[in-house]
């Protein structure tokens, strides 16, 4: 199809949304915050009469004091049959298991027609983890977050993943990618599109899934894995990105990426003993030797810094914790992240977006000639692959 032809049926298709989106109660702005492969996420903003109908969007845009939200759209059309039928319905109820977390996106609601998905999701308007690493390591000429400021995150990661395990949800496809941030500095886990169930105690997985830098060795060696234990890794290279700006390990092919793997991580100069010692610790080789979700919470590291130890580890289902989000009078324990400079403030919903209109704020994020990627994405997994 030629340029025009293609713009129109584009404008059409967008035109086609616009009005789906309203007779569903949501305002579609034409603000394209992110794509996926078969999806478009765009900002739009929720009626009153829609916020009335439903309590999930209420309570919680009733706390931030906005009506935004991110509405992704999944083109039924374009996606395979087994996206559609496996991975996208996997994506949902693994979201709704995970509700309600401060540090998990929240999907308030879904609708759909034969042509599209529209998932309705909690906004995260600061982009993702890895711009933001690559921002601030441009800022202070050093690759990678203070450890200060990493902690403060990792914290609110280690929250998030310590929730989806105990609701029996394993991410697979944990990456700085895949973890955004709001305009409050909260930081929100998303895409689980490779989230699978634990099932029974001690099951194993053996699919595939997830990107080759924060994949686990057993899953690189094809053998039987256990979820969480996977997650853990990935946790471990997440959080050497976050204090060295690059991933520990960058290899396209599994097999020399085993070999760096067995290497072990290098540090740069000037990270502390501890947070070493935190890193060694997820990225162990042997899948038993690493440490869990209460040795992390309980490291030094962790608890440097005058960190309050979350609660979320002991938490029963249903119990309102600490860490979760501040709807109504319920104050979140978690600071938000003040280490944001203030010139590279995304947009706030009272500031930017007047009274009564749509208009679309420009959504921050670095332009890619501003800066050299200092973390190279390591592409994905085929989606085809996971089970
Ligand atoms: N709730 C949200 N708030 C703000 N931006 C979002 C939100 N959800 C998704 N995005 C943006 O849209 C992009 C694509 O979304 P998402 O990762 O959910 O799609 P996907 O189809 O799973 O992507 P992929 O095919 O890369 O796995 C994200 O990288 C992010 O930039």
């Amino acid at each position: 199809m030629k340029g025009s032809g293609r713009r129109k049926l584009e404008q059409r298709t967008f035109m086609d949304q616009v009005r789906e989106c309203m007779s569903n109660g949501y305002l579609l702005s034409s603000k394209k915050i992110g794509s996926g492969a078969f999806s478009k996420v765009y900002l739009a903003y929720a009626t009153h009469e829609r916020m009335k109908h439903n309590p999930k969007l209420s309570s919680d845009l009733r706390g931030k004091h906005h009506t935004m939200v991110a509405i992704k759209i999944v083109s039924l059309t374009e996606a395979p049959v087994e996206f559609s039928q496996k991975f996208l319905p996997r994506e949902i109820s693994s979201l709704n298991a995970t509700y309600k977390h401060v540090n998990v996106v929240q999907l308030y609601e879904t609708f759909r027609n034969s042509q599209r998905s529209y998932l309705v999701l909690e906004l995260a308007a600061r982009g993702d983890l890895l711009e933001h690493i690559n921002t601030v390591s441009n800022h202070r000429c050093c690759p990678g977050l203070e450890e200060e400021e990493a902690r403060r995150l990792f914290w609110q990661l280690v929250s998030a993943v310590a929730h989806c395990h105990k609701v029996g949800i394993v991410h697979r496809d944990l990456k700085c990618e895949n973890i955004l941030l709001d305009d409050q500095g909260f930081l929100k886990l998303t895409d689980f599109g490779f989230a699978n169930c634990t099932g029974p105690k001690n099951s194993l997985l053996s699919t595939f899934c997830g990107s080759v830098a924060y994949t686990a060795p057993e899953i690189l060696m094809s053998k039987k894995y256990k979820g969480e234990q996977a997650d853990l890794w990935s946790l471990g290279i997440i959080l050497h990105a976050m204090v060295s700006g690059k991933l520990p390990f960058k290899e396209r092919q599994p097999h020399r990426m085993l070999h760096l793997m067995r290497r072990g991580p290098i540090f740069q100069r000037g990270l502390s003993p501890e947070c070493r010692d935190l890193i060694r610790g997820l990225l162990q080789l042997r899948p038993c030797a690493r440490l869990d979700l209460q040795q992390v919470a309980a490291h030094r590291w962790m608890l440097s810094g005058g960190h309050a130890l979350f609660c979320v580890l002991h938490e029963t289902p249903g119990q309102q914790t600490s860490s979760q989000h501040p709807v109504s009078e319920d104050k979140p324990k978690l600071e938000p992240d003040l280490l944001y400079p203030k010139q590279q403030r995304a947009w706030h919903p009272q500031q930017d977006a007047p009274k009564g209109t749509t208009s679309e704020p420009a959504l921050w994020k670095p332009a890619p000639d501003e800066e050299e990627a200092l973390l190279e994405r390591c592409s994905g997994a085929p989606w085809q692959a996971a089970h």
